[in-house]
């Protein structure tokens, strides 16, 4: 593996090993590496206990390491192949897929690693977000069109046709919308995705997959700033892929996009494009740019230059765990790297667990109006399960109350479902509600919950970067989960607040009550002025009085709470200088995306049963 920098242990990851907490079972007797080259009957049932507990807990799919155990590390190359041939035959009678993934070692200490993935269990296929980011020009709708549609790009706008979604984006060639593409692996990691005339059945790719990526596709111009910072927030990714045009380098919004990534904790990778097209000298030095603000203070990553298949398997497997930030160097024209990229997608899990047995949660991020269907909500399930004619409460409206509705009809990228779950997106059809009633941020939650709306809330945030200072009364947009809403601050720990200060504040928004919890991340920005940190303290609108005009009567206490930040200045991604520009660069009211009336994602619904 090729780094400039610390290299994680070629050997064996063991992140399942690690996370993974045995049953009440005792496993002791098949502790040892030797066991999978001859269990005795007792073992190899044990050793499939252990196996199915094992999937339940990494969500249908593990990495599964053999030639390591208690007694250390390494087998011969035949006891390695019997080894192999037990946990193939272990796998067939669960019914579960084994695909070999790599062998490494010397003659005599020989392991091997393999992906164990439960097949298809319909309309139940593993979900994993990433969100792709990067500088206008970098190649993002491109790559997304070559590894969807599975053709390469000529180098002149081929490829990133079939993405785009408005006239406008068509003539000029920018995305400006957030969309959504998908990339669907079958159980033993093939890409199901098979374009019929330039187009893809979602449906279909659904149907075959095990596990689907969903790209998130956020605009890379500053003027959609607003929208890349909804999609980062409101779509839930649990990754970010951050494109790098190799001859353009680190230019224009890579930097703030990689910043949002990391103040949202979002781990991220990095696809460098257009190598086919880059002396090697121009290259280098955007690579050795890359790794020093990856290594910097504010971003304190580990880069990773995937150049194999065991850099993939090793990064992509140590990807959340040791801060690694692998770096691909791909071209969509010659398609070379394409494949690595591919099975690093195909390796990824899902960081948002899942909170079955938790009471439901919904946030919505996008509303419709679909002929015949009627109202349709689509968004992320944060927790819970919920399932077809349940009944939820929808809100808050702009009183601050919550509505019971009944979900029509439940589908999951287009395809009609039973249910849904924690960590998955879906879109419902909702019965007798408008759709001029529901807004982005509403959400939908079993009344178990009791939930409550808010005006007010306390949150701790780090400055990241403002020209001047901010106090009392200063307004800005609060992105949180799905939320984006104009609040004030009304008081704050400390008298004004620069780039790099840390504080408690108590924020309140302007135009309605929002339903949010303690502890969710969030940014507060205008134009270039910009601060993240966590909901610390939700106060409940009842009883609270109704929102004061902005820039109403100073609220001069400040809060009296201790300060005592997680946030700090080190984590900070942003680079901490002075802004040149004027403030308020926010381009507010400049993207011209209309009120949609059919969701470009979301055919209709089936007709409620
Ligand atoms: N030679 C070469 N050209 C590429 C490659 N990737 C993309 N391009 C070209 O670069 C141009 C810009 O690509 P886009 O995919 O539109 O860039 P983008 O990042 O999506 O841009 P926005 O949508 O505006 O954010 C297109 O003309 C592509 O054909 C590549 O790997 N090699």
């Amino acid at each position: 593996m090729d780094t400039a920098m610390e290299s994680p242990e070629q050997g064996s990851p063991q992140v399942e090993e690690k996370a993974f907490v045995e049953t009440e079972t005792d496993y002791s007797s098949i502790r040892g590496k030797m066991v999978l080259v001859s269990p005795s009957a007792d073992q190899f049932e044990l050793l499939q206990k252990q196996l199915m507990e094992r999937l339940e807990h990494g969500n249908g799919e593990i990495i599964y390491d053999v030639g390591v155990g208690e007694d250390g590390r390494g087998l011969s190359e035949s006891e390695l192949s019997a080894a192999a041939a037990t946990l193939c035959s272990i796998a067939a009678a669960a019914r579960v897929s084994c695909v070999e993934l790599r062998r490494w070692g010397a003659p005599a200490a020989r392991c091997a690693q393999f992906l164990l993935r439960q097949p298809i269990r319909h309309t139940d296929f593993m979900e994993i977000r990433v969100a792709v980011v990067g500088n206008v020009d970098a190649g993002k709708s491109t790559l997304l069109g070559v590894l969807t549609h599975g053709e390469l790009d000529n180098g002149r706008g081929y490829a990133r046709q079939r993405l785009f979604r408005h006239k406008h984006e068509m003539e000029s060639g920018r995305t400006s919308s957030v969309g959504n593409d998908i990339l669907g692996f079958d159980d033993t990691g093939n890409v199901v995705n098979k374009p019929d005339h330039g187009t893809l059945d979602w449906v279909k790719i659904c149907e075959r997959s095990s596990k689907v990526i969903t790209f998130i596709d956020l605009a890379g111009h500053e003027r959609y700033l607003k929208t890349t910072v909804f999609g980062m927030t409101g779509h839930a990714p649990d990754f970010g892929m951050l494109m790098i045009g190799a001859n353009a380098g680190i230019v224009g919004m890579t930097k703030e996009h990689l910043g949002l990534a990391l103040a949202l904790s979002v781990p991220v990778f990095v696809v460098v494009t257009k190598i086919d097209m880059c002396p090697p000298n121009v290259l280098q030095d955007n690579l050795k740019l890359l790794i020093r603000i990856l290594k910097s203070s504010g971003c304190r990553k580990v880069p990773v230059m995937v150049k194999t298949k065991d850099d993939v398997i090793v990064s992509a497997t140590n990807f959340v765990s040791q801060r690694l930030c692998p770096i691909f160097q791909v071209s969509n024209v010659s398609g070379e790297n394409l494949e690595l990229l591919t099975m690093f997608l195909n390796l990824l899990k899902t960081r948002m667990p899942a909170l079955h047995d938790q009471p439901a949660e919904f946030q919505i991020d996008d509303t419709y109006s679909v002929p015949g269907v009627g109202t349709v909500v689509s968004g992320t399930t944060l927790q819970g399960v919920i399932k077809l004619n349940d009944t939820l409460l929808l809100g808050p409206d702009p009183l601050g109350h919550f509505t019971p509705i009944t979900v029509k009809s439940i589908h999951r990228k287009r395809m009609t479902v039973p249910e849904v779950r924690g960590g998955q997106t879906a879109s419902f059809a909702l019965k007798k509600i408008k759709r001029s009633q529901i807004r982005k941020g509403m959400v939908m939650v079993s009344p178990q919950l009791s939930p409550q709306a808010c005006w007010q809330f306390e949150g701790e945030i780090l400055v990241l970067h403002h020209p001047t200072t901010i106090s009392s009364r200063y307004q800005a947009m609060v992105h949180c989960g799905s939320i984006r809403q104009t609040a004030s601050i009304l008081s704050m720990s400390r008298d004004c607040l620069r780039t790099g200060d840390k504080a408690l504040v108590r924020f309140r928004f302007i135009k309605h009550p929002e339903y949010l919890k303690r502890g969710q991340r969030m940014v507060f920005r205008e134009g270039r002025t910009k601060a993240v940190g966590n909901v610390l303290r939700v106060i409940p609108a009842a009883g609270a009085p109704p929102p004061r005009k902005p820039h109403a009567k100073r609220q001069e206490q400040p809060t009296d709470l201790p300060l005592e930040s997680d946030v700090t200045t080190a984590d900070s991604p942003f680079e901490m200088q002075g802004d040149k520009r004027t403030e308020g660069h926010s381009h507010r009211g400049r993207r011209s995306r209309g009120k949609r009336d059919k969701p470009p994602e979301q055919p209709p619904l089936a007709a409620a049963n």
